[in-house]
């Protein structure tokens, strides 16, 4: 299927130092009233890179990624998509990536077939190339069965996979994806990863949010940890997690609470 893959031929913006990177974020800040969700981030994402970004609840990943990829204004800071400012050029950032927000706001009263069509004409994809993407993707996301269901009737594992589907169809070189997994069954998780997979060995470049370490560590060759808005650590996963598992390495760098306190002793009395 060739249409799940990068179209990473075209020259892209670089400078000095060579070819601009997948994404780059230069002191990115956000505060929420007195609540600081992203610290001053600078994060670099090479291309053809799977990057991982991990980190507890509230870190500020679903904030930091919203800020990179042009949904949520930064209050400091600036985002580069290929070397293409996210909030200065707007339309030529977007069409270099695709994006999964958390909690995707979708028109709901169409089919999953519809949707598509509706975003690709919106993308201003021909008419024939969009029905067979459609048709492909449909396929590969095994929504096929549901094509005349409302997205408003789809579970929350289906959604996700729509949103993919919708992220996939303009041939992005970047892929940006908040919790891409979250809600997947095993099943469609295995094809998704398949996906994603195959797009990065095309020369695209892959950036996800995820809870499962497990899952970071199969896919992503580069990771991010955060904690309470910054970065703790960021680098090749050899070398984030060192010696032991990414499980680990996130548990040392963030830190837990103490495992023996009072609260809760009357729940196994
Ligand atoms: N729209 C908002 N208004 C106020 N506070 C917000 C808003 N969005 C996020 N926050 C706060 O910013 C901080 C970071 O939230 P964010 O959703 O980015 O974390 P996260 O790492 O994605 O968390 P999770 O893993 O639970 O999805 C949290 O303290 C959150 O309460």
């Amino acid at each position: 299927m060739d249409n799940v893959t990068s179209q990473d031929s075209e020259e892209l913006p670089g400078g000095d130092e060579g070819p601009a990177p997948a994404l780059r974020l230069k002191g990115l800040h956000k505060a929420f009233a007195d609540n600081v969700a992203v610290d001053h981030v600078d994060l670099v994402v090479p291309r053809g890179s799977f990057f991982g970004l991990v980190g507890p609840n509230g870190a500020g990943k679903t904030t930091v990624l919203s800020m990179a990829v042009g949904l949520l204004r930064p209050d400091e800071g600036r985002s580069e998509v290929f070397g293409v400012d996210v909030w200065s050029d707007p339309v030529t950032a977007k069409s270099l990536m695709g994006v999964l927000p958390d909690g995707l706001a979708m028109p709901e009263r169409l089919t999953g077939r519809e949707l598509l069509t509706f975003i690709g004409q919106l993308r201003g994809i021909a008419d024939d190339v969009l029905a067979q993407r459609t048709r492909e993707l449909l396929n590969v996301m095994e929504l096929n069965d549901a094509e005349r269901t409302l997205v408003v009737d789809y579970s929350t594992g289906m959604r996700k996979k729509i949103g993919l589907a919708t992220a996939l169809l303009h041939g992005p070189r970047l892929l940006v994806l908040d919790e891409p997994f979250e809600a997947v069954d095993p099943v469609s998780a295995a094809a998704l990863k398949a996906i994603l997979v195959r797009f990065v060995a095309s020369g695209g470049s892959v950036v996800l949010s995820s809870h499962v370490m497990a899952l970071v560590e199969q896919l992503c060759d580069t990771v991010a940890v955060m904690a309470k808005g910054e970065l703790v650590a960021a680098g090749p996963l050899d070398e984030v997690r060192g010696d032991g598992t990414l499980e680990e390495a996130f548990v040392r760098l963030v830190g837990v609470e103490a495992g023996d306190r009072e609260e809760l002793s009357w729940l196994a009395s």
